[in-house]
């Protein structure tokens, strides 16, 4: 895993987040990105070489939607960069961790995408991405 490529978090209203997190970056979104498949819409910050993904839930079956529904709004994941997502998820499948997709999905902001079960990750959802080239 090379770098943290992004932190998601979880919002409710991702209009009014934007306002907020454009207020405290002092730059609006450089994206924002429907992801159908994962029942998501995103925005993205830049602070410095750090990335901010919003996430805003599109329909209740959403993981954004049930995360909310428990914990409230806040820190829902951590990215991290990787070269070879399907040898990443072979070498953390052989160490144990839970993988939550067989394959790598297409994800936001151009990657491909796979996670790891929070429950085999110390309660925190961790995203595997992949730039697609
Ligand atoms: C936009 C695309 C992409 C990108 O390009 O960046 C994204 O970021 S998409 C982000 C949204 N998509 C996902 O989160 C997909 C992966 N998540 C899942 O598959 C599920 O959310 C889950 C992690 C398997 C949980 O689903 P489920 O078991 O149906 O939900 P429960 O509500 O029953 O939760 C079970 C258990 O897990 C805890 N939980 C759930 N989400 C998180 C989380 N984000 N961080 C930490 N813990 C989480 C939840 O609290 C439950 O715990 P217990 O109550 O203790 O059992
Ligand atoms: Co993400």
């Amino acid at each position: 895993m090379k770098k943290i490529e992004h932190i998601g978090i979880a919002v409710k209203d991702i209009e009014s987040a934007n306002a907020i997190y454009e207020k405290l970056f002092g730059a609006p979104p450089y994206k924002e990105e429907e992801v159908e498949s994962e029942g998501v819409k995103t925005s993205f910050f830049m602070s410095g070489p750090n990335k901010i993904e919003l996430l805003e839930a599109t329909n209740s079956e959403s993981p954004i939607a049930k995360f909310i529904e428990k914990k409230g709004e806040g820190i829902h994941h951590i990215a991290f960069d990787v070269e070879d997502i399907e040898a990443e998820m072979e070498r953390l499948q052989k160490e144990g961790f839970i993988i939550l997709n067989e394959k790598p999905k297409k994800g936001a902001d151009n990657k491909l995408v796979c996670f790891l079960h929070p429950k085999s990750t110390n309660g925190v959802l961790i995203e595997l991405c992949q730039e697609i080239k």
